[in-house]
C-alpha cells in the first residue's frame, strides 16, 4: 500500500451525487397530525406485556394501577388524612393516579410518534408492491431470448413467484420479485424504491445484475432469475424495516436497560424501606407519596425516551436512502475508523467498456482483434460484452468456436477458451496472462509493459490478450483498454470523511498502476491493488485486530465475504443480490460516500442516548431535593432548612414533581426524535460538552420547573 496524492483541482468538480441534493422526507418536529396518527398505538402500549420490556415504565404503570385503587378504595376506608405528618387535599390520590397514568401515556406516545414516521412511509412501499404478473418462462433455455424462441409463457400473481422461478420481463412492465438478470441489458426505474427518478442500467453478467421487484424495466427484455421466497422480497423487509416490525434491542440499548432496571430495583427498596425507618405511624409516608417519590426517582425520562431515539436514528438513515438490517451496525457506524471501498461499481460507475485494442511486438493488429474476440464469445460479464461490441465495430465478425470456455474468476483474473486442436486464447490481468504466457513457454516483452502502464496510468483497466497455439508456444498480441469512469464529487467527500478521523482505503482487484491512477483520482488515503475476495477479508482482520471499527462498501459478488466480515457492510443497491445480503446496510443511492452521513447518524444516536441519559439522572437527583424535605417536614421540622425550594406545601411540592416528570418525557420528544446536533469534532470533547451541557440541565431544570409548577397550582383552591 502507498499514500497517494492530494486530490487535484480538476477533480474538485462539483458534486452530483445523492447525498449532496437536499434530504427529502425530513421533519423535525412533530404535527399534530402525527400526534392523532400515534394516539391508538399510544393506548394499545397500554398492554403490561408490551411494557414489560421497559422495565422503568413497567414499575409505572405498576404504580398508576395501584394509586389508582387505592383512589377508588379511600372514600370506604376514611379518606386520606396524613402523610409524613402532613395534612394531604382529598383529591391528592386521584392527582397522582391521573399523572402517573400521563407518565406512561407520554413514554408510549414518544414511541407511537417514532414508529408513525416510517408508518407512512411503508403504506406507499404497499402501493409498490400490490398487484403485479409475472410472465415465468417455463422451459428456459439458458443464455437466450425466449421471445425470440417463442417459449411457453405463463402468467401467475406474482405473490406465487419461488426462489429458481424465471420471469421475462418487457419494456413497461414491473419487475416482479427480486433477482439476477440472466440474460439481456436493460433501463430500469428504480424510483419506486429509492425516490430517485433517473433510470439505472442493470445487465446480466457483472456486478449490476441485480433488480428489485416493484421497479419498472423502461427499456428492452431482460431474462430474471428469482431469488427471493415469497413474502421475504427485498420490498417485504423495506416495509418491515420502516414499519420497525423487526427492530430489535441493540447490545448497547440492552445494557442500558439493564442498568436503568437495576437503578428502578434499587430505589424500589429504598422507597420501601421509607416507612420503618420512620418507625412510628403518625410520620408514617402513605403509599401514594411513597409510590410519587419512586416514580420521581427511577429514571423515567431515559427509560420513556430509549426506544423513541432508536427508532428516529433507523428512521433517520431511511431518510438518507440507506436501509440499515441491524440496529448494531448503525451504533457501530459511529465509531468507524477505516472505510474500505472496492474500485469497481463503488468509486467508479461500473460500466467498463473496451475502448482501445493496441498491439504489441508486431503481432497483427487483426489478429489481437479476433484474439480477443474469440476469447469473449463465451465470457458473459459486461467487459466481454463490450469487447465484442469493439472488435464487431472494427470490422471483426463474429463466427461462432468449438471449445471449452474458460470461465472468468476474480482468482485467476482472466478468461477465455481452450480450442479441440490444442490451441488457446486468454485474456486478463497483466500479471496473470504474462504468468499464463511464461508456461506457455513463451515471452513477454518492455513494449507489453508500455502498453500497459500507458493504459494503468489513464486510470483504465488493462486487459492483456495473449494466445498459445497448438505447438505449445505462446505470445502476447496486445491489450485491451477498458475505460472507467469515476464518480463524481469523491476527493470532497473523501476529505471530509478524513477529518472526521476516518481512513479510507480502496481495495481493488486491478494492477497496482491502475489502482494509483485512480486512488488520486477520487482522492482516498491508501490503496491495496490486485486483492482477491481473501485479501479483502483479511485487510479486515488486520484493521479490526489492530483494533480499528472497519466499514466496507462494495457491490460485486466478490466483496459478500468482506461486507460480511466488516462491522458496518455497506452494500450498493446496483451491486448483486449476493453484496446485499452479506452487508448489513444497503445504500439505494449507491453513492460510496454514503458512509459520511451513516457515520454521523451513528454518533448522533450514541451522542442523544448519552446525553438524555445523563440528564434523565441528574433530574432524578434534584427531584429527590425538592421531594423528600416536603415528605418530612411535618414530622421533623429541623428539615424546614433543606427546603430550599420553599414549595407551597408538601402535597403540592409531590405533585409537582410529579407533573414536572411526566411534562419533561413530552419537552424531550422533539429532541430524542431529532437527535442532539451533531458537531464534527472529537469523541471526548463531545463527551465533556455534553456531560456539562446536559447534567448540569438535569441538575438545574427540575428546581425551576417544579417551582412553576408548584406556583400554578398553589392558584388552585385544593392547595
Ligand atoms: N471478463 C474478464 N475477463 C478477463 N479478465 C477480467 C475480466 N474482468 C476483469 N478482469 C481482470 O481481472 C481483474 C480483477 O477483477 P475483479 O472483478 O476481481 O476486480 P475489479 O472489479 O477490477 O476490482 P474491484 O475489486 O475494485 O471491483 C481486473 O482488474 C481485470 O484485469
Ligand atoms: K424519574
Ligand atoms: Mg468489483
Amino acid at each position: 500500500m502507498s499514500t497517494t496524492t492530494r486530490p487535484t483541482a480538476e477533480s474538485s468538480a462539483r458534486s452530483t451525487l445523492e447525498a449532496d441534493r437536499p434530504m427529502k422526507r425530513v421533519g423535525t418536529t412533530f404535527s399534530a397530525a402525527q400526534l392523532i396518527e400515534a394516539l391508538p398505538g399510544t393506548f394499545r402500549k397500554l398492554d403490561p406485556r408490551q411494557m414489560f420490556r421497559t422495565p422503568v415504565m413497567f414499575i409505572v404503570e405498576m404504580g398508576a394501577v395501584l394509586i389508582t385503587a387505592i383512589a377508588i378504595a379511600e372514600p370506604f376506608l376514611g379518606g386520606p388524612v396524613t402523610s409524613g405528618g402532613s395534612e394531604v387535599p382529598a383529591s391528592f390520590t386521584w392527582l397522582i393516579a391521573l399523572w402517573l397514568w400521563l407518565t406512561v401515556l407520554f413514554a408510549n406516545l414518544a414511541e407511537s410518534v417514532a414508529e408513525g414516521r416510517g408508518k407512512a412511509q411503508a403504506s406507499s412501499l404497499r402501493r409498490a408492491r400490490t398487484g403485479m404478473t409475472a410472465r415465468v418462462v417455463r422451459e428456459y433455455v439458458p443464455a437466450a431470448d425466449p421471445g425470440a424462441l417463442g417459449s411457453a409463457i405463463t402468467d401467475m400473481p406474482s405473490s406465487d413467484l419461488d426462489l429458481g422461478d424465471i420471469v421475462v420481463i418487457e419494456a413497461g412492465g414491473l419487475v416482479p420479485g427480486d433477482g439476477e438478470i440472466i440474460w439481456g441489458i436493460a433501463s430500469v426505474d428504480e424510483s419506486a424504491i429509492t425516490g430517485e427518478s433517473a433510470p439505472v442500467i442493470r445487465e446480466s453478467g457483472g456486478d449490476r445484475s441485480a433488480v428489485t421487484g416493484g421497479t419498472r424495466v423502461l427499456s428492452d427484455r431482460i431474462v430474471v432469475r428469482i431469488m427471493s421466497r415469497p413474502g421475504d422480497t427485498f420490498l417485504d423487509r423495506m416495509i418491515r424495516l420502516v414499519e420497525g416490525a423487526e427492530r430489535q434491542k441493540t447490545p448497547n440499548e440492552v445494557a442500558l436497560n439493564i442498568l436503568l432496571a437495576t437503578l428502578s430495583i434499587v430505589f424500589t427498596v429504598v422507597v420501601l424501606a421509607i416507612n420503618p425507618i420512620g418507625s412510628s405511624s403518625n410520620v408514617a409516608v402513605s403509599v401514594p407519596v411513597l409510590v410519587a417519590l419512586l416514580v420521581c426517582l427511577i429514571p423515567t425520562t431515559i427509560g420513556a425516551l430509549l426506544a423513541a431515539i432508536g427508532i428516529a436514528g433507523m428512521d433517520r438513515l431511511v431518510q438518507h436512502n440507506v436501509l440499515a438490517m441491524s440496529g448494531r451496525a448503525v451504533e457501530a457506524a459511529g465509531d468507524v475508523t477505516t472505510l474500505l471501498l472496492d474500485k469497481t461499481g463503488t468509486i467508479t460507475y461500473g460500466n467498463r467498456r473496451a475502448s482501445e485494442f493496441i498491439s504489441v511486438d508486431g503481432a497483427d493488429r487483426n489478429d489481437l482483434v479476433t484474439a480477443a474476440l474469440q476469447s469473449s464469445l463465451s465470457d458473459p460479464t459486461p467487459e466481454g460484452k463490450s469487447i465484442i461490441d469493439l472488435a464487431e465495430i472494427e470490422g471483426s465478425v463474429r463466427a461462432d468456436v468449438a471449445g471449452t470456455v474458460v470461465p472468468f474468476s476474480a482468482q485467476t483474473r482472466m478468461s477465455g477458451v481452450d480450442f479441440p486442436d490444442g490451441s488457446s486464447v486468454r485474456k486478463g490481468a497483466g500479471s496473470a496472462v504474462r504468468a499464463w504466457v511464461a508456461a506457455g513457454p513463451g515471452t513477454a516483452t518492455a513494449e507489453l509493459d508500455d502498453a500497459v502502464s500507458r493504459v494503468s496510468q489513464l486510470g483504465g483497466t488493462p486487459l492483456v490478450v495473449a494466445i498459445r497455439d497448438a505447438a505449445g508456444v505462446a505470445r502476447v498480441l496486445g491489450v485491451i483498454h477498458l475505460k472507467d469512469v469515476v464518480k463524481d464529487g469523491l476527493p470532497e467527500r473523501f476529505a471530509e470523511l478524513r477529518s472526521m478521523g476516518i481512513r479510507t482505503v480502496m481495495i481493488t482487484g486491478d494492477n497496482p498502476l491502475t489502482a494509483k491512477a485512480i486512488a488520486a483520482e477520487a482522492g482516498v488515503d491508501d490503496y491495496l491493488a490486485e486483492a482477491t475476495p481473501e485479501d479483502k477479508m483479511c485487510l479486515i482482520r488486520k484493521e479490526q485486530a489492530g483494533g480499528a471499527l472497519v466499514a466496507m462498501t462494495g457491490d460485486g459478488t466478490n466483496d459478500a465475504p468482506a461486507l460480511a466480515l466488516a462491522d458496518v457492510g455497506v452494500a450498493m443497491n446496483s451491486g448483486t443480490s449476493a453484496a446485499k445480503e452479506a452487508g448489513n446496510m444497503v445504500d439505494l443511492d449507491s453513492d460510496p460516500t454514503k458512509l459520511i452521513d451513516i457515520v454521523r447518524i451513528g454518533k448522533q444516536l450514541l451522542i442523544t442516548r448519552g446525553a438524555l441519559t445523563t440528564f434523565s439522572i441528574a433530574n432524578d437527583v434534584a427531584k429527590y431535593f425538592a421531594i423528600v424535605p416536603a415528605m418530612f417536614i411535618g414530622a421533623f421540622p429541623g428539615l424546614a432548612a433543606l427546603n430550599i425550594m420553599h414549595l407551597n406545601s408538601p402535597s403540592s411540592a409531590i405533585l409537582s414533581a410529579v407533573i414536572f416528570n411526566a411534562l419533561i418525557i413530552v419537552a424531550l420528544i422533539p429532541l430524542s426524535l431529532r437527535g442532539v446536533k451533531y458537531r464534527a469534532a472529537s469523541a471526548s470533547s463531545l463527551l465533556n460538552r455534553n456531560l456539562l451541557v446536559y447534567g448540569l440541565g438535569g441538575i438545574v431544570a427540575p428546581f425551576i420547573g417544579i417551582k412553576a409548577i408548584d406556583l400554578a397550582l398553589s392558584l388552585l383552591p385544593v392547595f
